[in-house]
C-alpha cells in the first residue's frame, strides 16, 4: 500500500515510492512557448524533445470545481529529472493541477499521463510523492516517530528514516517533537516523509510559503540536490522570484499556461530584468493576443 492511502493529518492523499530511476540531469535551453486556448502552439528546445519521455503529459484537460471551470482544454508536458516551476497568482489553478497529476482530482475531460501511466494508477503509488501545502506530519510525535510511522506505511526500512532525515538536514532534530519545530523545520520533515519511498516524481505545493528568505534558499538547494539525483521535481509558487531556481517554467494565469520557458528565456524574451516584470509583460501580451485584430483572431478574420 502506498502512502496515497495513508491517513496523515489533514492530507490523506500523499504517495511515495521505491524503484530505480533515471539518473540524468539535463539542463534545458528553450524559447518561450506560447499557448493558445489551451493548446500547444509550438514546442521548442531540448526539454520538449528530450532524451526520454516526459514525466507528465497532459492533454485537453477539463476540470470543474463547484461552479468554477478551472481548466478548459489545458495541455502541457513536464520533463524528467528537472525542477519545473508552476507559477501563477493565487486561484489560477496550481493546486488543482497538482491534484490532477497525483491522481486525487476528479477530471471531467482530457488525459493526465504520469511516468507513462494514467494519473492515479496503482503502479504510480510507489513512484509519486505529494507534499501538500500544509505540512502533513503529526505534531504530537517526534520527527523520528513520524518518519518511522510513515516508513512502515510505504514499506521502507528503518535505514530510510536516517537517510531522509539526513537528506533534509534534520538528523539533529530526530528526537524533537514536531510541535516544537519552526515552520521551515516542519516543511523539511514533511518533505522527508515524501522522500521515504524514494520517489521518481515529487510534487510540492507551495513548499516555501511563509518561510524566510534563508529557509527558502535552503529548501531550493534541497530541491536542486533531488533533481541532480534524477528526481523530477514539480513545484508551485505564487512568488515569481522563485522562478529563477527552476530549470523549466510553466507560467499560469486563470487556468491557462501563458508561457512554457526557462528562467533565461523568460527574461530574454520579455526584455525584462526580473520575473515579476516578465510575468506582467506576458500577461499584457496574452491579453493583446486575445483582442480583435491580433494573432489567431486576426488571421481568422482575414481569411473569412
Ligand atoms: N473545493 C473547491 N470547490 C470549489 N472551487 C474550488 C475548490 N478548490 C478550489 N476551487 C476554485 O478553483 C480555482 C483554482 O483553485 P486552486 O486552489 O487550484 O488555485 P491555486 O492557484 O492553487 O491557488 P493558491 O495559490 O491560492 O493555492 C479557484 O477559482 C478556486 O476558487
Amino acid at each position: 500500500m502506498g502512502l496515497q492511502s495513508a491517513q496523515s493529518p489533514g492530507h490523506p492523499d500523499r504517495s511515495a515510492l521505491t524503484s530505480g530511476r533515471e539518473s540524468a540531469f539535463h539542463p534545458v535551453e528553450c524559447q518561450v512557448t506560447w499557448w493558445d486556448n489551451g493548446s500547444m502552439a509550438s514546442v521548442s528546445g531540448n526539454a520538449a524533445q528530450g532524451h526520454d519521455s516526459p514525466a507528465v503529459t497532459i492533454r485537453d484537460l477539463f476540470i470543474r470545481r463547484g461552479r468554477t471551470v478551472v481548466f478548459d482544454g489545458l495541455s502541457l508536458q513536464i520533463p524528467r529529472g528537472q525542477i519545473t516551476g508552476l507559477l501563477g497568482p493565487s486561484g489560477c489553478g496550481k493546486t488543482t493541477l497538482m491534484r490532477a497529476v497525483v491522481g486525487v482530482q476528479k477530471i471531467h475531460g482530457g488525459t493526465v499521463e504520469v511516468l507513462g501511466e494514467p494519473a492515479g494508477a496503482r503502479a504510480l503509488r510507489s513512484l509519486v510523492a505529494y507534499d501538500t501545502q500544509t505540512a502533513s506530519v503529526y505534531d504530537d510525535l517526534t520527527v523520528r516517530q513520524n518518519l518511522n510511522y510513515f516508513a512502515r506505511i510505504v514499506g521502507a526500512d528503518r535505514e530510510a528514516t536516517e537517510r531522509v532525515a539526513h537528506e533534509v538536514g534534520m538528523t539533529s532534530n530526530l528526537r524533537s517533537l514536531v510541535a516544537n519545530l519552526s515552520g521551515g523545520q516542519r516543511s523539511r520533515v514533511s518533505l522527508a516523509v515524501a522522500l521515504l519511498g524514494d520517489p521518481e516524481l515529487i510534487v510540492l505545493d507551495e513548499p516555501t510559503v511563509g518561510l524566510d528568505p534563508t529557509l527558502r534558499q535552503e529548501l531550493w538547494m534541497l530541491f536542486r540536490s533531488l533533481a541532480q539525483r534524477g528526481i523530477t521535481v514539480l513545484v508551485t509558487s505564487h512568488v515569481m522570484d522563485e522562478a529563477l531556481h527552476c530549470d523549466r517554467l510553466l507560467l499560469m494565469r486563470e487556468g491557462k499556461i501563458i508561457a512554457d520557458t526557462t528562467p533565461t528565456g523568460l527574461l530574454k524574451d520579455t526584455g525584462t530584468t526580473n520575473p515579476d516584470a516578465a510575468f506582467l509583460e506576458l500577461i499584457a501580451r496574452s491579453e493583446q493576443r486575445l483582442e480583435p485584430g491580433h494573432g489567431k483572431h486576426a488571421a481568422q478574420q482575414e481569411s473569412s
